[in-house]
């Protein structure tokens, strides 16, 4: 997403945990999978969910950052890669794999993922627009023009009356 006019999306610890169980039941309702890869770091906390409820104990991560400065996408990194031990589970290409990770946006970090594990299933909690296409489940979309705000980012500010603020 592009710096500019926005719509803020804020999110508690108390709607991620409801959101990203509610990504779990879902899950459970469409396959087995043997192991997650996590991409991290947004990926770390929906993994930690999911995994509870699916009973999966095999967690690989791939590290992957693209935006290094607050909101603006720049080029994409894979800090960590995949171990060939869980891409290699049943059979290769990642079959026997689920990938978590908190939201997709443009789509980017999506794909160079699945280039990694082109059979996993790929989850996230939210998604947007552009990003939709790569993802196989997801629980909310937000429009493109939407900066969601993570509960691990954010805390507790004061917020100055709407009369005062220009809106409405
Ligand atoms: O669909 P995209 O436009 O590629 O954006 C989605 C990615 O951006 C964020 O990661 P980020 O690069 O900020 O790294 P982080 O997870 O370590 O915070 C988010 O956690 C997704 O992984
Ligand atoms: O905290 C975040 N909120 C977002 O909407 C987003 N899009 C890409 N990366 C993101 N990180
Ligand atoms: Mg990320």
């Amino acid at each position: 997403m592009s710096p500019g006019a926005e719509k803020a999306f804020p999110v508690s610890w108390d709607q991620f945990h409801r959101d990203a169980r509610a990504l779990a039941w879902r899950l459970a309702g469409i396959g087995t999978w043997q192991a997650i890869v996590c991409v991290t770091r947004g990926g770390l906390v929906p993994t930690a969910i999911v995994a509870r409820e699916l009973g999966i104990r095999i967690i690989e991560t791939v590290g992957v950052a693209s935006y290094h400065d607050y909101k603006t996408q720049g080029s994409l990194d894979v800090i960590k890669p995949v171990s060939h031990k869980v891409i290699d589970l049943n059979g290769g290409d990642g079959s026997a794999v689920l990938i978590v990770d908190d939201l997709v946006d443009t789509g980017k970090t999506a794909r160079v993922v699945r280039e990694i594990l082109p059979k996993a299933h790929f989850a996230t909690v939210y998604a947007k627009p552009m990003g939709r296409p790569l993802v196989d489940t997801f629980i909310t979309e937000v429009s493109q023009d939407t900066w969601i705000y993570f509960p691990w980012d954010t805390g507790l500010a004061f917020q100055p009356p709407i009369a005062q603020s220009g809106g409405g």
